[in-house]
């Protein structure tokens, strides 16, 4: 099977053979060889030889083809959204919102590259300033499993945008959504090079992010990949590094009247796409009261009514199957331990079938752990800490060493206006879930969640260096000269 795209040909890999599996009912739903070391240096070769003319092409002409990129999505949309759904399990209503969220990204990263990296011309005596923003070059782009089309697009589309070319490495998890994305951008007449595709494991990735000939990597991924990247780039200040990692995202809940409201924003927060949003809640702070006994009541009994299902059920469920039946064995493993360690579970998160990703959902209170371990478990578990003082949640709340998102559910405006100046994290909400991040905003957290690279609306910004001038058309002798200075 012909897996890797360099210059616009499909090749058949020449590294070691992977697939891809259905997590909803283990059924292959993809082959294929990954790309030799060898491919890697052929893509960047590639990238490399059509950047310039790339770059040099009018802006609107670059424009024309993601418009047209975008025409293909909306025409494919359906199939594209089967495709994801059969890869990752998620069910088909998420699917199409992923489809939706690439497909309103090219006119979302237009407007960013125009107000965050177009040209700016000032007037000064006798020349005039200006601001411009050129391309860094060929740029590697590594996406995660979780939105396999979505994030590596929130990468690929401003990249090309501002000039540069690419090379994406997808998630070996999802091998056939890169495809079929690569085969939308042909049909969108993508000139030869511009986005090349390696797929592959672990050496794939490898090759590709050590390999000197590459200006920069985007990458979206584990905290974990991020900062083995980040030890590689060490000692590499010309190459940009843009990281969207994980978190260990604190939701505060306090004095909330409409119990149904938090206990929905906590759902949407803890358990959409199973857990496997960076932005999801992990740590739900719940406070010892009347109020935060009803609260995580109803949250108890919610929890043990979401549908999980697969992901064409004609009753769409809420939570479709994990990635992997790895990922979901990792999370029941991961409740044990903390069973071990002293926390009850309040409702479990069981496998619902061997050999796939099915999980329930669970809520598990680790108020009696002392010292718990400051780790993303990336699915469907939310760990509750009980507080009785709002400053000391808060104060928890930031004892971790990511910061991607927070939020806080309460009624009372001051008690935002606290949190808010007081939380530490990228994404901060009131009364809203913290998941569904606006791809209109900037979008990245502080610490072990990224290195200051915001992506989504700021993505702009990544893409292109600033280039400063002051322009005469012709030179001009000062009618004063510095002191000193003879020009006869
Ligand atoms: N902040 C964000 O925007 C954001 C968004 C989505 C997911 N995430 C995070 O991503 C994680 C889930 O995704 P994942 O498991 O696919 O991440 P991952 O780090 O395992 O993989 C991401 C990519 O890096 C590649 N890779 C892995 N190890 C590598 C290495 N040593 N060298 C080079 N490449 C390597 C993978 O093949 C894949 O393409 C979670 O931690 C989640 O929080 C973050
Ligand atoms: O899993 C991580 C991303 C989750 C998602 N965030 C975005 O889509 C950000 C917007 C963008 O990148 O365009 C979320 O918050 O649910």
């Amino acid at each position: 099977m012909n897996t890797q795209l360099i210059n616009n040909q499909w090749h058949a890999g020449q590294g070691p053979a992977f697939n891809s599996v259905n997590p909803s009912n283990g059924e292959v739903v993809w082959q294929g060889n990954g790309a030799s070391p060898e491919q890697v240096s052929s893509a960047i070769e590639a990238a490399r030889a059509a950047q310039i003319q790339w770059a040099d092409m009018p802006i609107e002409q670059r424009i024309t083809i993601l418009e047209n990129f975008v025409a293909q999505l909306k025409e494919h949309s359906e199939e594209f959204a089967s495709i994801i759904a059969r890869e990752t399990g998620k069910p088909l209503w998420e699917t199409r919102t992923e489809v939706g969220a690439m497909t309103g990204k090219v006119a979302i990263a237009i407007r960013a590259y125009n107000e965050r990296t177009g040209t700016t011309e000032n007037p000064m005596p006798g020349a005039k300033a200006f601001i411009r923003h050129k391309p860094h070059g060929v740029v590697a782009i590594f996406g995660p499993y979780n939105f396999p089309g979505h994030l590596p697009n929130g990468h690929i589309v401003p990249a090309i945008l501002a000039g540069n070319t690419v090379v994406f490495k997808p998630s070996e998890l999802t091998p056939h959504v890169a495809q079929f994305t690569l085969e939308l951008w042909l049909k969108a007449g993508l000139p030869a090079g511009v986005i090349n595709l390696v797929q592959g494991e672990l050496e794939t990735g490898k090759a590709l992010a050590s390999h000197q000939d590459i200006d920069g990597l985007f990458f979206t991924g584990s905290s974990n990949t991020g900062h083995l990247l980040h030890k590689q780039f060490a000692g590499h200040p010309g190459k940009i590094l843009a990281l969207e990692m994980g978190g260990n995202n604190p939701l505060v809940v306090k004095d909330v009247a409409d119990v149904s409201a938090a206990v929905h924003d906590i759902i949407q927060s803890g358990f959409i796409t199973s857990g496997q949003r960076c932005t999801c809640a992990r740590r739900l702070f719940i406070e010892k009261s009347a109020n935060g006994d009803a609260i995580l009541e109803k949250l108890i009994s919610a929890t043990k009514n979401i549908l999980v299902d697969d992901s064409f059920a004609d009753d769409q469920p809420f939570m479709g199957a994990m990635i992997s039946e790895k990922a979901a064995l990792g999370m029941v493993a991961a409740q044990a331990d903390l069973v071990k360690q002293g926390a009850e579970v309040l409702v479990e998160l069981k496998q619902l079938k061997p050999g796939t990703g099915f999980v329930s959902p669970g809520i598990i209170d680790v108020t009696k752990i002392d010292e718990i371990a400051d780790e993303e478990h990336f699915g469907p578990l939310i760990k509750v800490y009980r507080y009785t003082d709002f400053d000391s949640a808060i104060a928890e709340a930031n004892n971790t060493s990511f910061g991607l998102s927070a939020g806080l559910l309460a009624d009372s405006e001051d008690d935002y206006s606290h949190f808010l100046k007081r939380i530490r994290a990228g994404i901060v909400n009131w009364n809203r879930p913290i998941t569904g991040a606006s791809s209109a905003a900037p979008f990245g957290g502080i610490g072990a969640s990224g290195n200051h690279r915001a992506s989504a609306y700021y993505a702009a910004d990544y893409c292109a260096y600033p280039v400063a001038s002051v322009e005469s058309e012709k030179v001009n002798l000062p009618q004063t000269l510095a002191p000193g200075l003879i020009i006869e």
